[in-house]
């Protein structure tokens, strides 16, 4: 098999055929991570410009909220301190740096992989480019792997290439005084918080009504109550830019449809991303069928063409590092593995690493509701001990769906501090199928905000036949 692109889908594919046998070339520009023109390397966005660059970022933005509570709980004033964005990036890239040497111990050697640009030159053929020297082989192969990942998205507005996206920002040479964030799905929020905790003013503009479109809509809700009141992010809902300009003095100016403008250091654009197939010589294979700038495929992750496989985010289902991990192990468990192994994307936990971060797993009020008629809430609101005792306005909000026939919990919702943590354990027992009363007679672990997960007793309100009765 060849495999194009080794990020968390690949990687792991390529490991476990290896280990059952299997031949296998995997294809990755680079050995290390670095600006344009891949920005990625092996590991893949996830290591590179991905989750744990952005979670270093995450940890580093919460130190001054910590500090200012402190007082609230005796400690004298703390010095609010300085952020040095030069002294975090070369730390953070060392660590990326420490990661890519370990992929390379462990993945690149083992796996005969080739730092190279891989094309696909028809069902079974891959043209090589080597990063190196530019030199170019062609290999067959019985089975194609694309794992390409995928890549942001710009709308065409005019100034669009004054802006930037999430591969740029890990590499800015300085900290943004003045930003704004375009966008309100999980990127967007995200870095609007890390870059108001290191201290950046930001300004969030989303077109639509409410943010994190497809959450549950309390939880939405109460993380924009929670951003309003306990940042200085300015949030601007049903807004949209419509012309970035570039000033003489090297700022720019967000102008927007309506014609308000807004002065800034940096846009940063997280609008989404599409598959990165763009560049892959996909015309080779005319009968492969393309969803846009993605590749559709079926369970078991093989295309419409016989030999040719994807997994990722280049497949447009869930796009998570630990969806296309099990994406990759079910494929080469099936193809090589002799096993039957579809994908499995029901009841996917993820985790939305803003304060609050939001946990979540399965279905949100509103689509339980369409899909269930009958289901029961429940739900919660209050202020965790940790932020009630130096007063701070920071409140907690969980909810339980559940389907009222089976009594299955069939979403579960969280808005805290450590929700992520929180939510693997919980994902446990929902994957599982734990119904309520299973929740019920589990004992808590006092004093913890997750105490309320099997101490809430009474329902808020039910639906019957997709109505709500309160
Ligand atoms: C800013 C950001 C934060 C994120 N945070 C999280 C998070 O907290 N949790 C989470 O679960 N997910 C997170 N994600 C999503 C996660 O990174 C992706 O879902 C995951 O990396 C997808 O893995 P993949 O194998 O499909 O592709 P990728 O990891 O993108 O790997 C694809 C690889 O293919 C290589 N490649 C591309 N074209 C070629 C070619 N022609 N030849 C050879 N190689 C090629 C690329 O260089 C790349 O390394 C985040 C994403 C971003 C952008
Ligand atoms: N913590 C995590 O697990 C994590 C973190 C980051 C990214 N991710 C993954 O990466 C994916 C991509 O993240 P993302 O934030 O780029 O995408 P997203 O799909 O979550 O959000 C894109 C946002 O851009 C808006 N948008 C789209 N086109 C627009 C346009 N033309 N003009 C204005 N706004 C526009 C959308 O309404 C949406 O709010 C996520 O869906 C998620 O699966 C996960």
């Amino acid at each position: 098999m060849v495999v194009i692109g080794g990020g968390s889908g690949g990687v792991r594919a390529s490991r476990i055929a290896s280990g059952y046998g299997a031949k296998v070339l995997l294809l990755e520009p680079q050995t290390h991570h670095g600006i344009a023109p891949y920005y990625s390397a092996i590991g893949g966005t996830c290591v590179n410009v991905g989750c744990v660059p952005k979670k270093l970022m995450v940890f580093a933005s919460r130190y001054p909220g910590v500090s200012n509570e402190s007082i609230g709980y005796g400690w004298d004033a703390p010095s609010k301190g300085t952020f040095n964005w030069d002294k975090f990036m070369e730390a953070k890239n060392t660590e990326i740096t420490r990661l890519n040497n370990v992929y390379g111990k462990f993945v690149l050697e083992p796996a005969g992989v080739e730092t190279c640009m891989g094309l696909v030159n028809g069902p079974n053929k891959v043209d090589i480019t080597l990063t190196e020297d530019g030199s170019t082989k062609t290999v067959t192969t019985k089975n194609i792997l694309i794992a390409v990942g995928g890549w942001p998205f710009k709308p065409d507005i005019p100034g669009i290439e004054h802006t930037i996206t999430s591969n740029e920002i890990f590499y800015l040479k300085e900290q943004p005084k003045r930003m704004v964030v375009v966008g309100g799905g999980f990127i967007a929020l995200e870095f609007a918080q890390i870059m108001d905790g290191l201290g950046t003013d930001v300004t969030v503009m989303y077109r639509g009504d409410m943010f994190l479109r497809g959450f549950d809509n309390d939880i939405r809700q109460h993380l924009y109550e929670e951003m309003d009141r306990n940042t200085g992010i300015d949030i601007q809902l049903k807004t949209n830019p419509s012309e970035i300009i570039k000033n003489e003095d090297g700022s720019l100016t967000v102008v927007t449809t309506d014609g308000a403008r807004v002065e800034c250091d940096q846009v940063l654009y997280a609008t989404g991303r599409k598959g990165k197939t763009d560049k892959l010589n996909l015309e080779s294979i005319p009968e492969l069928k393309l969803d846009k700038s993605f590749i559709p495929v079926d369970e078991y992750s093989k295309t419409n063409v016989d030999g040719i496989y994807a997994v990722g985010d280049v497949t447009n289902r869930i796009a998570l590092t630990p969806v296309a991990l099990m994406e990759g192990h079910s494929l080469a468990d099936t193809v090589f593995g002799g096993l039957d192994r579809p994908s499995d994307h029901e009841y996917v936990a993820s985790t939305v690493f803003t304060t609050p971060e939001i946990g979540t797993i399965g279905y949100s009020e509103e689509d339980a509701a369409t899909k269930f008629k009958d289901i029961t809430v429940y739900k919660t609101k209050f202020k965790p001990m940790m932020h009630s005792f130096p007063k701070s306005e920071m409140y907690t909000m969980m909810k339980l769906i559940v389907d009222t026939k089976t009594q299955r919990v069939i979403g579960c919702h969280i808005a805290t501090d450590g929700a992520g943590e929180m939510m693997q354990g919980i994902a446990i027992a929902v994957k599982m199928g734990a119904t309520k009363q299973d929740f019920d007679r589990t004992i808590g672990i006092h004093p913890t905000s997750a105490e309320e997960l099997v101490t809430m007793r009474t329902p808020a309100y039910t639906y019957v036949d997709g109505s709500k009765v309160e």
